[in-house]
């Protein structure tokens, strides 16, 4: 039986866990992964080699843990030639949006007379891109991290991912990179490529930000490495959010409902709808549904959807308000709005990762192809994080250039809150400056 809930009838504790989701599991695994994060600071590739033998099943020699030159042109040579079009096609949609999002490198204004401040924008000048791949390749996350990476201009975009069960990395997700301008790719994954990313081996030499999704223990390694290295938005366990009323569609609810909750057993997926005749028709659909999907992606579905550890299902609001007052709450990954009237709730739309609105517009168009990035905040985070963009690789500094009367307009006002402050050398400063200053 699907998951249902009737928000006026559930109790705090019901409600904290469906927002709380996966984030539970993550709390858990922070000592777990502890001892990883250390071992790797400590004993560099050896540890990392040991590691991959343990967790993901496959031996690689250190000098084999950097995908080769030759790898990458293999892969542009022996990927099904619909797949790389495919991924060529997305990549320019992706590039498009991303391009379209960039800021101007330098931007100044007169604040007053002869007081000219702005900011200039520099690129982080290393990156380090986890791309997971536990549960599937994802050339796709691939292209989303790399893209807004080359377009803000970073100089150093490394990447991480785990090697199959054949100790190779996925080929599209080599071309995807390739194609997207990465620099170094490595073969390595899980809680020892964030603190190899993070640390510095003898392979892989450290970055200045990590960012990119991944398995619980990705995350929870990133959770500890925060004041290490800069850990990027929270992108963890995926979940959506379908807001629709009466005027949806159930066949098309039930089969989006599927598409983030096949992602893993972790995956949270919820319809959240005023109407009862909706979330009927769709709780009778989507175990029929689940039924055909192949292993491991059956067991996923049910697992979230309809065991006692899932954290999806159907959720029955009152009325408009109480809806998205829950959605407002809960800070979705995705959400799809499939409303009457979808612009008319935009504005009321505060916390999401992504808001795709309309019938045509479902969560794998915003995951693979129509330019918007698809790496986003969970667990709640899109209360205050961002989608990536651009501007996770580009860092603001500001800048001024004063002028005699420019300074001569501050000087008191800077003198008198110096005092205030007890700081005399700041006072100092800008007490008698000489009209024309000079280093002779
Ligand atoms: N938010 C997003 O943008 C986004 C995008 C894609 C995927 N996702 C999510 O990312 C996650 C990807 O997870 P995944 O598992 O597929 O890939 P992953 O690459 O994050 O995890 C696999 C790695 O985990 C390590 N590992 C496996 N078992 C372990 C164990 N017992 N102890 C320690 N380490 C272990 C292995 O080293 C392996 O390489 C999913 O939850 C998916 O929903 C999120
Ligand atoms: N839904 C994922 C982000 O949560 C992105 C993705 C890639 N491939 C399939 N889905
Ligand atoms: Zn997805």
């Amino acid at each position: 039986m699907i998951h249902f809930y009737e928000l006026a009838q559930l109790d705090a504790s019901q409600r904290a866990r469906l927002l709380r989701r996966a984030e539970v599991k993550i709390d858990e695994l922070i000592e777990y992964v502890r001892p990883i994060v250390n071992t790797i600071r400590d004993r560099g590739d050896a540890a990392l080699v040991e590691f991959m033998e343990r967790f993901d099943h496959v031996q690689v020699s250190p000098e084999r843990l950097r995908v080769s030159r030759e790898e990458i042109e293999q892969a542009h040579e022996r990927l099904d030639k619909e797949v790389y079009a495919a991924i060529e096609h997305a990549v320019r949609n992706v590039r498009t949006f991303h391009q379209h999002q960039m800021p101007h490198e330098q931007w100044f204004t007169e604040v007053a007379p002869g007081v000219m401040a702005g900011e200039k924008i520099t690129p982080i000048s290393s990156v380090g891109l986890y791309v997971p791949r536990g549960k599937g390749a994802f050339p796709s996350v691939m292209y989303m991290l790399a893209t807004p990476a080359s377009i803000a201009g970073v100089p150093r975009i490394v990447v991480c991912t785990p090697p199959g069960p054949d100790g190779e990395v996925d080929p599209a997700s080599l071309v995807a990179a390739d194609l997207c301008g990465v620099h170094e790719i490595y073969r390595v994954g899980g809680a020892q490529a964030i603190a190899a990313l993070a640390y510095g081996t003898e392979s892989i030499a450290r970055v200045h930000k990590i960012t990119g999704p991944g398995s619980p223990y990705v995350s929870a390694a990133k959770r500890l490495l925060y004041g290490t290295v800069d850990v990027g938005l929270p992108a963890g366990s995926s979940e959506a959010i379908i807001l629709a009323d009466e005027s949806a569609d159930p066949e098309l609810i039930a089969r989006d409902l599927l598409i983030e909750a096949e992602h893993g057993p972790d995956s949270s997926s919820l319809l959240v709808t005023t109407s009862r005749e909706l979330a009927n028709m769709v709780q009778e659909l989507l175990p029929h549904k689940i039924a055909t999907l192949p292993e491991p992606r059956r067991t996923f579905c049910y697992t979230g959807l309809e065991s006692e550890k899932g954290t999806g299902g159907i959720v029955l609001a009152s009325n408009i308000q109480e809806a998205i007052d829950f959605v407002n709450e809960y800070a979705p990954e995705h959400m799809e709005v499939q409303v009457r009237e979808p612009f008319a709730i935009l504005p009321s739309l505060r916390n999401a990762g992504e808001i795709l609105l309309g019938a045509y517009a479902p969560i794998s168009l915003g995951n693979y192809s129509l330019g918007t990035n698809a790496v986003l905040p969970t667990g709640g985070f899109a209360h205050t994080f961002s989608c990536t963009s651009v501007f996770d690789f580009l860092k603001r500094t500001g800048i001024a250039y004063v002028t005699e009367e420019g300074y001569a307009g501050l000087s008191e006002t800077t003198r008198r809150l110096a005092e205030f402050e007890g700081f005399p050398s700041h006072a100092q400063s800008v007490t008698n400056r000489p009209a024309r200053t000079s280093h002779k």
